[in-house]
Parts: C-alpha cells; structure tokens; sequence
C-alpha cells in the first residue's frame, strides 16, 4: 500500500467512534467506510500479547479493511474466555462483548477467519457497532447475499458433506449469507437442475462442493441455460457465446482439484469460502469441443489425448479406489507406452499474448488477460483470423493463419489454464492464463520410455517439461484434431467458412484404416470421439477467486500496522 492510499483511507468520514476494551486494555476504535480500527491505546494494564497478527509488537496503531471483514455479531458472555485477573476485572466494567470476523492470509495462499472480540459499556452501544459494521458491508455490492450449493457427496474421499457443514456452512452464516444446499442423488443431477429448474434471478451464485467434474457440471449447467435463454445455438463451433451472468465458486473435495488450486493457489476448503464471502470475481475461458458440428462439451482446465484420455479411461474403472486410482492407472499407461497418429491443425494466439515459454504467469489482476479481453473486442472474434486464412495458401507460418501438424503422438494436451494441482505444483502449462481467450497446445511426439519419464516427472518438480526435443507447445485460440483412421472429420460441413481449407488438409491426409486410438479427457470426463473441434470462448464465466496472488505476506488486503505516524511498512 502507498502512503497517499493509507492516507486517504485514514481521512474518510468516521461513522463511528468509542472507547472500547480489547484484550487487555481500553483503545480507541473507529469504523469509516473503509476500514475499521487506527487503534489508539489508552490505558495499559498489562504488556500485550501478541495475540492478532500485526508486524510489530510494539505498534500502538492498527487497521483493519472493512473489505476483509467477513462479519461482526454479540457474543454471549459465556463464550467469552477471561482468564486472568486483569481482564476479568475490566470484563466487568466493558461487559457486552461483539465479536468481528475477518480474512487473515497465512502460509501457501491460505486464508483463515479470525475472530476479535471487543467489550462495550451497555448493550446499546454495542447493538450499534454491530449493526453500523454489517451494514457497510451489506453496502459492497460485490458479495454475495444468496448462494445455491450443490454437493457431490461421492467426490475425493467423500468428505464434501462434512467439509461443508463443518468448514464452509459456519463461515457463511457469519457472513449473513443465505444458501439454499442441494445434495446431488446421481450424476447430471446439477447440471440438469441448473439447466431447466432454477431460478437464477433467485441467487447471487452457485457453489460447487466437489471436484473438477463437479465444477464442470456447474459449468454445463449455467452455460447451456445461459445459450438457451438468449436463443444462441450451442451447436455452431464459431458461435459468441453468451457469458454467464453469476459466478461459481468451488469449495474443494474431490480428486484433483485442478481449477481451485488454479484460481486460488491452494485446495483449501476454507480459503474458497473466503473468497467467496468476500465477493472475489475471476473471469475464466471456456472451450467449447465440437464434433462435426455438433456440440460435445465445454472444458475449462485440461483436455487431454493420447496419455491423459488413457489414464482417465483406466481410473474410470476404479473409482472405489479414491483419488489414488490416477496414481495406478497413471503407471499403468505410462508402461503401456501407446502412441497415437493423428493431425493436429490449429489457430495461433495474437502475439501480444505471449508464448507458453515466456516465464509470465498469470496472476491477480493479469495483464495478459486483460489484453486477451481486448483482443476479443477490438477483432470482433474470429474476423481477422477469417481474413488471414483466406488470403494465404500457406499450410504454416504467419501470425492468424493456420497450422498443420501430423505426427506420432504420446499426447496431446490442450491448457485452457496452468493446470495446477497438488500433483503437479506449477502445472502442465505453468505460463497458460486463465481468461485470455487462448488454450496451450502440447504436442508430445512418440519418444523413448526414458525420456517420456523424464517429461513427465518435470511436471512435479521446477524444471522445464517443454525444453525437450520430442515436445513442442503453441498458444492458440482453435484446433482441431483427427485420429489416422479417421473417418468422420470427412463429414465435417465443408461450406463452414473458417477452418474450410484445413478441414480438407486433415481429410486428405487420412485415408481410413483401422488402426486404434485413444480418448479424449475432457476436465475428467471421456469424449465420445476423438476427432473434435476446439475454439476457446474469452472469458465466459466468472469465479469466486481473484487469481493466484503475488505474494503471500503483507499487502493492501491485510492486517496493517502502523507505529504512531512513523509509516515504517509499505507493500
Ligand atoms: C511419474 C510422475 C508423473 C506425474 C505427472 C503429474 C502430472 C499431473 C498433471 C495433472 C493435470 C491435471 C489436470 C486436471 C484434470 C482433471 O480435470 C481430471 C479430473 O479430475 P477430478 O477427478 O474431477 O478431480 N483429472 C485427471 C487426473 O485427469
Ligand atoms: N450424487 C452423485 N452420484 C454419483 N455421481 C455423481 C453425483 N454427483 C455428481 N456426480 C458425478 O461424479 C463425478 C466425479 O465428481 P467430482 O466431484 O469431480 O469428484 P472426483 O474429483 O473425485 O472425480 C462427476 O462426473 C459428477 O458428474
Ligand atoms: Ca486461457
């Protein structure tokens, strides 16, 4: 924070203003629009503990974001613990207590509630603080009032029920958030809800309790009902699809966890219902999957042939092995070493997106989003790419004009977003950005065991899984696919204007036989056919996330302390 910031937060009108007690002594305490606290200490009984988080022991001085307050309400008297006499003594003069709920980030992205309680001298005064507290936050617009919940309880080790009663439940009641919780009976149960039953008008957002199959389901859900309630067909691959008005926020329990670990920086339960309560919002790409011009899914992490499509298609067999059948199937395929023929062909992204090596990750605030954002409104979508495609005969080469390329692949995955999960840290794409309307395309060429080892284990470790001569990725905006043998890509329409001459190239360059293929995992669910059509829609949905955040000490959004006016610390 900068002292022209900290001073004008300081210099809001007060709303309010007493002399409370607080642990062990009488401070000042003061609530203006944006923040509550500048505590002054009046009266000292005992050295203070270092019993709230702040940088100095010493400080006399502290404040606290009204952003970052999750809530205040009165506390029983029986819930106060008063151990020592000193306290006991001013408990008895400051006898009404009120507790203020707020955000503290700790170690690795986590965030935690914390409590702090004040004593009052009557109960009017501290009706009044309790209310003035909640009432500036009912002023943020940005958080949510009601929350639709579904539960998978089947998800990661089946915990999602207890995980959201005892850790996120609490949590939104001291935010006064209302929830209406659905406990899915079988698979689809939330999607197909959302898609047809609910009234959206009726919530501020939906809140997934589960994994990223869960999520996806969430996903279906409020992009179809989003497409059928402004008539947009779903079925044309080069359709602007139209974004979805709530956000979805994901409280984590299943296997993976890929997209909180992503959009938050940690699977904790706990951090989501943070986030969520305070209202973040993080925009997010979604590709749609077509085959011949029929609409399959949306994926938003990964989509995966080839390797991962295997891996998925073995687990799916030994689900009652928890999240450690991906630790089993995952060997196994890797000792089957399969590699499959196809053609890929695809859209690069606009250069002022960067490449999947250029070392930029996407963080809080992302400028590279940001100007995928404004790629997408200045080119009106695919328009310029239309124009590059149709003036060139090059098969490769040039910024918007396609690229084709066939090959014996181990894999081939596409990164919607880095991927990150606790199995993979950095993820598959550690550069990929989660709203900038691009997907990283990772071709894995056929290669040895050894080396296809090596690879693989970059992925857990700092090194780089690209700088490796059988790997090359591209960011870009469409591809599409075609297995060897395919024998349905020739049916693609080929009155489709865009993607028109390389639909030929892949017709053409496979005659059909019978050799096999793999599955495409499409977030953790297998596709129906192999041969596909993928185009990557900026920013159609929002989270309850804000990113992955720089660093994980001190900054705006926390706990501050200042040393009388000497402003010794700045973020
Ligand atoms: C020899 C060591 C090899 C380690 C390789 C580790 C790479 C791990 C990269 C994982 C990337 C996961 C992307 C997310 C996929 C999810 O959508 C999907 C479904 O997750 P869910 O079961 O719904 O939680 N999970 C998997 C494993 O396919
Ligand atoms: N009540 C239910 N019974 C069975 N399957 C369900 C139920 N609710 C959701 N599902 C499905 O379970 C699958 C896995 O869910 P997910 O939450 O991703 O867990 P995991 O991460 O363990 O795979 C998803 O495909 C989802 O559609
Ligand atoms: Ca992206």
């Amino acid at each position: 924070m900068l002292i022209s910031e900290f001073f004008i937060m300081v210099n809001q009108p007060t709303l309010l203003s007493s002399q409370l007690f607080y642990e062990n002594r009488v401070v000042e305490v003061t609530l203006n629009r944006v923040m509550l606290g500048l505590w002054k200490e009046i009266e000292t009984r005992r050295k203070r503990s270092a019993s709230f988080n702040c940088i100095s022991k010493d400080a006399d001085h502290h404040f606290l974001l009204v952003s970052e307050i999750v809530g205040a309400r009165e506390t029983e008297e029986e819930d106060q613990t008063n151990k020592d006499g000193g306290r006991k003594h001013n408990v008895l003069l400051y006898p009404y207590a009120f507790t203020v709920s707020y955000t503290e980030r700790t170690k690795h992205h986590c965030w935690r509630c914390k409590d702090i309680i004040f004593h009052c001298l009557d109960k009017a005064q501290r009706q009044q603080w309790v209310q003035t507290i909640n009432n500036q936050l009912s002023l943020l617009s940005i958080r949510p009032k009601r929350l639709l919940v579904y539960i998978n309880p089947y998800s990661g080790k089946q915990r999602g029920k207890w995980i959201y009663e005892q850790r996120v439940a609490p949590l939104f009641s001291r935010a006064s958030i209302s929830t209406d919780v659905i406990v899915t009976e079988s698979a689809n149960h939330a999607r197909d809800h959302l898609k047809t039953e609910v009234d959206l008008k009726q919530c501020d957002g939906v809140v997934c309790v589960g994994g990223d199959g869960m999520f996806s389901e969430v996903v279906h859900g409020l992009v179809s009902r989003t497409q059928s309630d402004s008539r947009v067909d779903q079925n044309q691959p080069n359709q602007d699809l139209v974004p979805c008005a709530l956000r979805i926020g994901i409280i984590p329990a299943g296997s993976t966890d890929c997209i909180c670990y992503s959009t938050t920086g940690t699977n904790d339960p706990v951090t989501s219902a943070l986030h969520i309560i305070m209202g973040d919002s993080q925009p997010m790409d979604v590709c749609s999957v077509h085959h011949n011009n029929t609409f399959l899914r949306y994926s938003v992490s990964l989509l995966g042939y080839g390797f991962y499509g295997d891996v998925l298609t073995d687990s799916e067999r030994k689900r009652w092995m928890g999240p450690s059948r991906y630790d089993f199937s995952g060997l196994k395929t890797f000792l089957t070493h399969q590699y499959y023929e196809g053609t890929v062909a695809f859209l690069p992204a606009k250069d002022n997106l960067g490449n999947p090596r250029d070392k930029i990750k996407c963080r809080t605030r992302c400028h590279i989003c940001e100007q995928g954002a404004n790629n997408g409104q200045l080119l009106s979508g695919d328009h310029v790419y239309k124009m590059a495609e149709e003036n060139s005969d090059e098969e490769t080469s040039g910024d918007g004009v396609w690229r084709v390329i066939r090959g014996k692949f181990l894999a081939i995955n596409a990164a919607c977003m880095s991927c990150a999960c606790p199995r993979s840290p950095r993820g598959l794409s550690p550069y990929a950005h989660l709203a900038d309307g691009t997907t990283d395309l990772i071709l894995v060429r056929k290669a040895s065991r050894l080396d296809f080892l090596r690879h693989l284990i970059r992925h857990t470790n700092k090194d780089d899984q690209f700088d490796m001569s059988f790997v090359e990725v591209h960011r870009v905006r469409r591809f599409r696919f075609a297995p060897k043998h395919s024998n349905v890509i020739s049916e693609v329409d080929l009155s489709e204007t865009s993607g028109k001459k390389i639909c030929n190239q892949v017709c053409t360059a496979h005659p059909n036989n019978d050799t096999g293929h793999s599955n495409w995992n499409c977030d953790g669910e297998i596709l129906p056919h192999a041969d596909i059509q993928v185009s990557v829609h900026c920013q159609l949905i929002r989270l309850f996330a804000r990113g992955v955040e720089r660093g994980t000490t001190f900054d705006t959004y926390t706990w501050s302390v200042i040393e009388g006016s000497n402003l010794s610390w700045q973020a």
